[in-house]
């Protein structure tokens, strides 16, 4: 046994001591949540490969740093506003604050039992620094696109300390940002006293490596922030399972890079002498042991996540056979699903100013204003760059959207940027298949939204419903266009049902029928009535001549 048995550079007494002094002083004088510009981009022979920014001058302005700090320096992410203005149908709210109680605690166990639990466990991400790259000239997608990975991150529980943004035509094989680049992330992780770095990319596995070396802290990317998350919140059994085999399939090919927790794994019999930097963590038999528990785990996940299919396809086979319509609702992340959810069905679903807040879809009866019911399912929301490993691990899931006979797609009319939502949404809407089915624009949050953005939408979408889940605006409308968009039963039939059978009424009255007509007769209640085709079937026996 070697003393010299974990050489992630972290470990380093200096630096740790380093940190928690940086940490401290750094907590004195309480910086607010900022990105700032990287205006010296220019000068940076490792991180300029891009000719516009010598021939196009008009680009200096993107880089101006008061341009820059002023969009920026308006505190953490929008999505994230300080809002929680919650109404009496958002639901558990006690479960909210359980959760969030929950996410707070610090300071793991570090008795691992098992490999495959180290990923499962939150990251731990508490003080953090953001970094990501753009190419050409948008600045101000770059910079959306890092505003939504602090309120990822904060969703995650972390504090976001400070963002960088560069541009950069092509991504450095080594160090993703360029050796020069990530020195001057490393000095401002230093400054601030940040223990983790997060890239809004995903990172090739030797790029995190590579860019851990130099910054000498934990680097995550945003794929790893999103499966953290998702980590967190799930609750049933299928939806930790399918976490589970998504961040197993994301961290498998990591395996190597994930020094720390690996080599604690490892005890003090690898890694030892000669383990230079770039070369921490297991050693080759650790990491060869590692990986089939994790080939094998992941094969019981598969098959745990087969089984437990078929109960959701009897469920759903069973309102088929029921011909009860089915909607679900779609959207991208905090756009108001589970709000929207709670309105139109008086459920008490989680709302929760936070990314990915639900990720069991839930199922509730609704109905047409004029009797006709119907399910309504809320579904996992959407984010750019959805992982893929997620869509995959998450595939039955989204097949229920796929399955559904109308598509709520719900948009948040507030948010800056509501086009580029929108087409996230469709790309993974695309993906499972679900894209063809009738859809439903509902421009959510129409209380908090500007009347010209609305209107952009509306021009470019032809079904559009503006609503508010909040204050109710717009629900009755939506309520009304949902029974127009749904199949309705189309036989029309007569019945006559004895009384000792009245449970046959009431699942008319539950289910899909259209009544038309009810009238009380000596031998039983007759009815007049419009039902799906199986239904049709299921009644012949009470069918009576028209008179
Ligand atoms: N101003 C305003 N806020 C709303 C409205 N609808 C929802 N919100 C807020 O938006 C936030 C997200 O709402 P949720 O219903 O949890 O959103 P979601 O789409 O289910 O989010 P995920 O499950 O995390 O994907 C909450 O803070 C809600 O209070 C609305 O009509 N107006
Ligand atoms: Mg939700």
């Amino acid at each position: 046994m070697t003393e010299h048995n974990n050489s992630h550079p972290t470990s380093s007494v200096d630096q740790t001591i380093a940190r928690i002094l940086a940490a401290d002083e750094a907590t004195q004088q309480k910086k607010p949540t900022r990105f700032v510009a990287d205006e010296q981009f220019r000068t940076d022979p490792s991180s300029d490969n891009d000719p516009r920014s010598e021939t196009d001058p008009s680009d200096d302005t993107d880089f101006n740093d008061d341009v820059r700090r002023s969009s920026i320096l308006d505190g953490p992410a929008r999505v994230l506003a300080d809002d929680e203005g919650h109404t009496e149908h958002d639901g558990d709210q006690f479960d909210l604050f359980e959760r969030r109680r929950l996410r707070r605690v610090e300071g793991l166990s570090t008795e691992l039992q098992d490999v495959t639990e180290v990923e499962n466990r939150q990251l731990r991400l508490e003080r953090v620094v953001l970094a990501g790259l753009y190419r050409g000239g948008s600045a101000e997608e770059a910079e959306y696109s890092l505003r939504e990975l602090a309120a990822l991150a904060e969703t995650a529980g972390s504090t976001v300390l400070d963002g960088f943004l560069q541009r950069r035509s092509t991504p450095d094989p080594g160090t993703f940002f360029g050796s020069g680049k990530a020195e001057q992330i490393k000095e401002a992780v230093a400054e601030l006293g940040a223990d983790t770095v997060i890239v809004d990319s995903e990172l090739a596995p030797s790029q995190r490596r590579g860019l851990e070396d130099i910054v000498n802290v934990k680097v995550i990317d945003r794929t790893g922030l999103i499966l953290d998350i998702f980590a967190q919140h799930a609750q049933s059994r299928e939806g930790k399972a399918q976490v589970e085999l998504a961040q197993l399939e994301y961290l498998l090919p990591r395996l190597r890079g994930w020094g720390e927790s690996m080599s604690r794994q490892a005890g003090g019999q690898v890694g030892g002498a000669g383990a230079g930097m770039g070369s921490r963590g297991p050693g080759e038999t650790q990491i060869e042991l590692d990986r089939r528990r994790i080939n094998r785990r992941m094969a019981r996940l598969r098959r745990d996540i087969a089984a437990m299919k078929p109960a959701r396809e009897t469920k759903r086979a069973n309102r088929r056979r029921h011909a009860v319509p089915s909607v679900a609702i779609a959207g991208y992340t905090n756009a108001g699903k589970s709000s929207l959810l709670n309105r139109l069905t008086d459920a008490e679903v989680l709302v929760e100013n936070a990314l990915f807040a639900t990720l069991d879809p839930t199922t509730r009866k609704a109905a047409t204003p004029d009797g006709l019911g119907y399910t309504l399912s809320d579904t996992v929301g959407f984010v750019r760059q959805l992982p893929t490993q997620l869509v995959e691990a998450f595939r039955s899931t989204l097949e229920e959207v796929a399955a559904a006979d109308l598509i709520l797609h719900v948009v948040d009319a507030s948010h800056p940027e509501p086009e580029a939502q929108i087409t996230a949404v469709r790309t993974v809407l695309t993906e499972v298949e679900a894209h063809q089915v009738d859809e439903i624009i509902v421009l959510n949050k129409a209380d908090a939204a500007d009347s010209h953005v609305i209107e952009r939408i509306r021009r470019r979408e032809p079904h559009v419903a503006v609503v508010s889940a909040r204050t109710g605006q717009g629900i009755a409308e939506l309520k009304q266009a949902i029974a127009e968009a749904i199949p309705r039963p189309s036989v029309p039939m007569e019945l006559l049902v004895p009384y000792a059978e009245g449970e046959v009424v009431s699942r008319l009255h539950a289910q899909d029928a259209e009544i038309l007509e009810t009238s009380y007769q000596q031998q039983g209640t007759r009815l007049s009535v419009k039902v799906g085709p199986a239904l049709a079937a299921e009644l012949g026996r009470y069918q009576v001549e028209d008179s």
